[in-house]
């Protein structure tokens, strides 16, 4: 059962409200020493082992340049992407909310509503084409916010 649709904060394009909880919105992380300049941009380059690619991503202009390029299989994708991808992600959205204070007041003023990515075409990160979903960028950013309330980041 999925709460009640009131008790909910939906986020997805970047002209909608809370487009500050997509990966695709403008707050960078640092990693080894190199900035990326979005969440996406990081989380699509560390699908692959190819070190030039990942730099290729990681120069590329907009996050949708990022995300189409981690769509290639031209790359091999890293083997153990199915098991590292979601502490990826998570490592990811902490270092975004713990760097940058706008989108973490933003998040922080979400309270205990559940946080839902709004992504039509995708039933993994988000709640999918019919709600369903299991909404596992949600769920992470949940994670990252009771962090930041419990002062545990
Ligand atoms: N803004 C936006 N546009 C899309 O078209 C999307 N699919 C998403 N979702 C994000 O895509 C990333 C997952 O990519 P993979 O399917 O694993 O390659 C992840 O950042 C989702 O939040 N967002």
């Amino acid at each position: 059962m999925h709460n009640e649709p009131e008790n909910t904060v939906y986020f997805y394009a970047q002209t909608d409200a809370f487009s500050e909880f997509s990966n695709f919105s403008p707050y960078g992380v640092a990693f080894d020493g190199r900035w990326w300049r979005t969440v996406e941009h990081y989380f699509q380059a560390m699908k692959f082992r190819d070190e030039e690619y990942r730099e290729r991503i990681r120069n590329c202009g907009k996050p949708k340049d990022a995300k189409a390029l981690g769509m290639t299989r031209k790359i091999p994708l890293r083997p153990d992407w199915e098991d590292v991808k979601d502490a990826i992600m998570l490592d990811a959205v902490r270092c975004k909310f713990q760097t940058h204070e706008h989108p973490r007041k933003l998040l922080l003023s979400t309270g205990d509503s559940r946080i839902a990515e709004n992504a039509p075409m995708d039933a993994y990160w988000g709640i999918g084409p019919d709600g369903a979903g299991l909404n596992r960028l949600g769920t992470i950013l949940m994670q990252v916010r009771e962090e930041l309330q419990t002062d545990r980041i």
